[in-house]
């Protein structure tokens, strides 16, 4: 999954493709790069990110879908949490819809999916982005995000939508700490008992900086290759990632060699 972030704030890539243009020459790179799935978002989720509107979420998306969704032959994820934003989003032909906060955040979120029959990763975090990073102890990470995401796939099976339409995400750097996020990863295979395809995004985060010394998140790709590698050999399906070329590289001759 290629990430193509449409926000002039995103923590790594902030301001590079605000531009329906430069966003669709992003995408198409991305494409030829051997991406499966473009996840488009127009609103930061980074740790004190601030909220922005729906107005100016669809402001920025819609131009840069539709131009992406005519010349871009992969299917379109949005990473948003907004319910309006979902139904504009499909009907311009998006086909997933990513929600940080598993269709918490907007009452109406969990009856959009449901109406519009679109696959959604629902993933785990607390609080809000300009909260989340104060309420990073747990008891029991693994245990506690597993709970939740298992009681997010019940909610949405009750209120209609199909099993095989969801995807579940740990959410690493949301509302976690180094020491949760390592925990998380190293028993990352335990949330395979829900059954549910797993998503993971570690790319160029503060986790990567942390355990490679790398201050600046655009200079982490080695890292985040290591990680995603890592991530996918505990079960992961799909890995959200800013470097597409190196990450297929990498996966190439991990199964070229498993
Ligand atoms: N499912 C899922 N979606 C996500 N969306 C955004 C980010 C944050 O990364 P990025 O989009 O690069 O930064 P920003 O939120 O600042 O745009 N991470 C995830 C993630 O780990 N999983």
């Amino acid at each position: 999954m290629g990430v193509l972030n449409i926000t002039p704030d995103s923590f790594s890539d902030g301001g590079t493709y605000l531009s329906a243009d430069a966003a669709l020459v992003r995408a198409k790179r991305m494409w030829e790069e051997g991406a499966d799935i473009i996840d488009i978002g127009a609103e930061s989720t980074r740790p004190g990110a601030p909220a922005v509107t729906q107005e100016e979420e669809l402001r920025r998306l819609l131009p840069v879908l539709e131009a992406v969704a005519a010349e871009v032959p992969l299917p379109i994820s949005i990473d948003t949490s907004k319910a309006a934003v979902m139904r504009a989003a499909w009907s311009l032909g998006a086909g997933l819809m990513n929600d940080v906060t598993a269709l918490r955040a907007d009452p109406l979120a969990l009856e959009a999916i449901a109406g519009l029959g679109v696959p959604v990763c629902l993933m785990h975090m607390r609080g809000t982005p300009q909260n989340m990073q104060e309420n990073t102890h747990y008891r029991d990470v693994v245990a506690e995000v597993k709970d939740f995401l298992f009681e997010r796939v019940a909610q949405c099976v009750a209120a209609g939508i199909p099993r095989h339409h969801l995807l579940i995400d740990p959410g690493f750097g949301f509302a976690k700490d180094l020491e949760a996020n390592r925990t998380l990863l190293r028993h990352l295979d335990d949330l395979a008992s829900i059954k549910v395809p797993l998503l993971v995004g570690l790319s160029r985060k503060r986790m990567i900086g942390e355990l490679s010394g790398v201050e600046s998140a655009s200079e982490r790709v080695a890292g985040s290759v290591a990680a995603a590698l890592w991530a996918v050999s505990r079960g992961a399906c799909i890995v959200r990632v800013h470097d597409v070329a190196e990450t297929v590289q990498a996966l190439r001759v991990w199964r070229g060699l498993s």
